[in-house]
């Protein structure tokens, strides 16, 4: 039993079938023009039609299979999904002379949707057509200002859709009203993340089989956890392999391997510092960078593999973040290509074992606690595969990264000092081109700017930039420019993500 989860494109595709986690429901989902047979698989007790890029009445408007809306259970569309049930049933959807991007407050609401629900209901938008006349047979259960038809449902037929998208964090009561919809299809909140463990396990079994598999492993939350889940599922067929790409913090390698030895993974360390420094030589482009990088971490995987393999299969701890940014999404944007997805070189060999692909990095760490990961590793703040290089803006040197791997041990350590670290989801250094001059101890000084920037978020999809306290950044800064003597100016990075993102590059 499940709900399914029809998609014609929308970003946010993926964060309602999270709510829906989030609530103990199981949903599934599948392409928007799924046919009617397939659907019926999953044994759905309710749809829900994605929004979409496209409008309802586009001549190439994706469009839900036949039969599928003709179902006897509740369906409940959004953004595109609403429009789309709207026209369907006979109401018309035009261009709207308003359109509404981002927050707006509903002016009144009720109907059974927002059942329980109560006060003041703020919904995030993203849509520029609207129903501008409401089919037979339903009713307008919410309003905005600029959008009268908000809302609608059909108790008779049970068909209920919403302008705005509840999937999202900035609709804060939107989890309620999903809760509502599950409630209306008779669904029972039993899928826990133990269920989530069991259907992993099951499904690496079923693709790796008999073969042997190399796990990709940094010492991160990801990772750490998928070696636990391999362990599980193949056991003796795995090695992980951790490279250490001259591009670590200060110490890492050792941490690494100290924290994964009691793990009891079978763990193979490779000395890549020569290749990797090697290829990235003078490159200064950002994507070009990271491509490197992703074809080099190949490269060595290749070469252990000599070694120690064959191996059929790579496992990586690829999160859903690292696929939608590599514009792995349908109609998404390339933000920046994640060394793991679109940093990927073309003639890769091995196939990919990426169990928490569809998953974001709480829900990681949920699994992580029930396999019984120690809180050390559970709780670290992600650092990036291509390491320093990415944060060392520019062409890299040996002495550059010198310089940041001080600054950031400065950072990071301070944060753990004054209880800081677990209150922000990330932090980290950055050290930039820009040179400028400086006064120290009656001398002039032409040295380089770092920067320092920590944020909080839960899912790293948005995030906002860490209040850290002024005395804190001042005592940071103070050290910074005392122990590092190439650093003159230090500043604070106060920009979400939008519009910035977490890396500088
Ligand atoms: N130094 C490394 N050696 C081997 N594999 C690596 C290394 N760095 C990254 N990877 C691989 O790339 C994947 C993505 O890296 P990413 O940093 O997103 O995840 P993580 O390191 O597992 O967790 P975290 O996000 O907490 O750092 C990892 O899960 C791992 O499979
Ligand atoms: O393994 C990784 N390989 C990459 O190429 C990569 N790029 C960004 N990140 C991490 O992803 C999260 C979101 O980062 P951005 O806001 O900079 O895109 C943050 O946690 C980043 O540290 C990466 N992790
Ligand atoms: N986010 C959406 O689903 C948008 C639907 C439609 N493209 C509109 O602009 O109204
Ligand atoms: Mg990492």
């Amino acid at each position: 039993m499940s709900v399914v989860i029809l998609d014609f494109g929308s970003q946010f595709t993926r964060l309602i079938a999270r709510r829906f986690r989030e609530l103990g429901a199981y949903s599934v989902i599948l392409p928007g023009s799924a046919p009617l047979d397939r659907i019926l698989r999953e044994n759905p007790q309710g749809i829900v039609l994605s929004g979409g890029p496209s409008s309802v009445y586009d001549e190439a408007a994706p469009k839900p299979a036949p039969g599928v809306l003709d179902l006897d259970i509740p369906v409940l569309g959004v953004c595109y999904g609403m429009q789309y049930l709207a026209q369907q049933a006979g109401g018309d959807v035009k261009r709207a002379g308003k359109r509404e991007y981002g927050k707006a407050d509903l002016t009144q609401y009720g109907g059974q949707l927002f059942e329980g629900i109560q006060g003041e209901f703020v919904a995030w938008m993203s849509h520029s057509d609207s129903v501008t006349q409401l089919p037979e047979g339903y009713e307008v259960v919410a309003q905005t200002e600029d959008t009268p038809v908000t809302a609608i449902e059909n108790r008779e037929t049970r068909r209920y859709g919403v302008q705005f998208h509840p999937e999202v964090v900035h609709t804060p009561k939107g989890g309620q009203l999903l809760a509502n919809f599950l409630g209306i299809c008779g669904v029972t909140r039993d899928w826990t993340a133990e269920h989530i463990i069991d259907e992993l396990i099951a499904d690496v079994q079923a693709q790796v089989g008999d073969g042997r598999v190399l796990l990709a492993i940094s010492g991160g939350v990801d990772s750490s956890t998928l070696g636990l889940l391999l362990a599980k599922a193949v056991g003796e067929k795995l090695t992980a392999v951790f490279i250490d790409h001259g591009l670590l913090r200060l110490g890492e390698r050792e941490q690494v391997e100290a924290a994964l030895k009691p793990l009891g993974v079978n763990l193979v360390t490779v000395d890549a510092r020569a290749e990797f420094m090697a290829a990235l030589d003078g490159v200064s482009d950002p994507e070009q960078k990271r491509k490197i990088i992703g074809r080099e971490f190949i490269r060595a995987f290749e070469r252990e593999a000599r070694a120690y393999g064959p191996f059929d299969f790579l496992a990586q701890g690829t999160l859903y973040p690292d696929v939608i940014e590599s514009a792995g999404g349908e109609g998404a944007a390339n933000i920046k290509s994640h060394h793991n997805v679109g940093g990927l070189p073309d003639d890769l060999a091995f196939k990919l074992v990426e169990p928490f692909r569809t998953l974001f990095k709480d829900e990681v760490r949920e699994i992580a606690r029930l396999l019984g990961l120690p809180d050390h590793i559970r709780m670290r703040h992600p650092f990036p595969g291509p390491g320093l290089a990415i944060r060392c803006l520019g062409a890299i040197s040996e002495e550059k990264l010198d310089i940041l791997r001080r600054v950031d041990d400065i950072f990071i350590s301070g944060l753990r000092e004054f209880g800081l670290y677990d209150g922000c989801s990330q932090a980290l250094a950055i050290l930039t081109p820009i040179q400028s001059v400086g006064v120290m101890g009656d001398e002039r000084t032409y040295s380089y700017t770092a920067a320092l920037r920590a944020v909080t978020t839960d899912d790293f999809m948005t995030a906002e930039w860490a209040r850290l306290p002024y005395e804190f950044l001042a005592t940071m800064s103070n050290r910074i420019v005392n122990q590092v003597h190439e650093i003159n100016r230090v500043v604070y990075d106060i920009t979400g993500k939008p519009p910035a993102t977490i890396e500088w590059e």
